[in-house]
């Protein structure tokens, strides 16, 4: 079995509980609330650059050229493509970033892009692989069931269309082939796997955050 199967074994349980939120039904559908999406998009905009940071932190650690080169670029892409969908959802909801930066990140988004920053930079690198690589993997999923059924609302099927579509796919398997190919122990493998769950948990809460529009209990 490689590596990757063992991976998403230890994932697919959170995965399937992530399909049946209302939040991804809602995509699909289009019955999810505008607010709810808005919501997340802010959200987005404060998290995405501690993942491109948490990508960086992997680029540096990695243990040969061809790791270094691919998390350098996905960091990189993270910035370019993934950023600029958000910029553009923003000003489809007449925001600019740094107007939406001025509300604060929330609760969830904050201890996701802390764990993300924390492990990818003091962890080793296979609890590094542990935190990242189900960020990649489950939106590349997720992307790819949802673009089977897209959605009646163009602006959530220009999402689905972005992570669903060839390119993040293609960026997905690039890093699942780079996984296989690393000779990890058995200590290290269960490290990872440890990581990996905890990763696909956040994912979860990250959307279920933006379905409850989470804000701070206090203050
Ligand atoms: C919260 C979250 N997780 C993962 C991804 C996909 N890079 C994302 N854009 N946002």
């Amino acid at each position: 079995m490689r590596f990757r199967d063992e991976l998403w074994r230890a994932m697919d349980g959170i995965y399937r509980q992530i399909l049946r939120h209302p939040f991804l039904e809602g995509l699909t559908d289009g019955s999810l609330p505008r607010e709810a999406f808005r919501h997340y998009v802010m959200q987005e905009a404060h998290f995405l650059p501690d993942y491109a940071r948490a990508l960086a932190a992997c680029a540096a650690r990695a243990p040969h050229p061809q790791a270094v080169h691919r998390f350098a670029a996905d960091s990189a892409r993270t910035v370019e493509v993934e950023h600029s969908l958000v910029v553009e959802l923003l000003a489809a909801f007449g925001l600019d970033e740094v107007e939406a930066l001025k509300s604060p990140a929330a609760p969830t988004t904050v201890g996701y892009a802390s764990y993300l920053v924390r492990t990818c930079s003091l962890g080793t690198f296979a609890e590094a692989l542990g935190a990242i690589v189900p960020c990649y993997w489950i939106y590349a999923r997720v992307g790819e069931k949802l673009l089977a059924e897209s959605s009646p609302d163009p602006l959530y099927a220009w999402w689905i269309e972005t992570y669903g579509g060839e390119d993040y796919q293609d960026t997905v398997a690039g890093v699942l082939d780079l996984l296989d190919d690393l000779s990890l122990s058995a200590e290290e493998r269960e490290r990872l796997l440890e990581r990996a769950v905890t990763t696909a948990r956040f994912e979860w809460m990250f959307w279920d955050a933006a379905w409850r529009q989470e804000s701070w209990p206090c203050g």
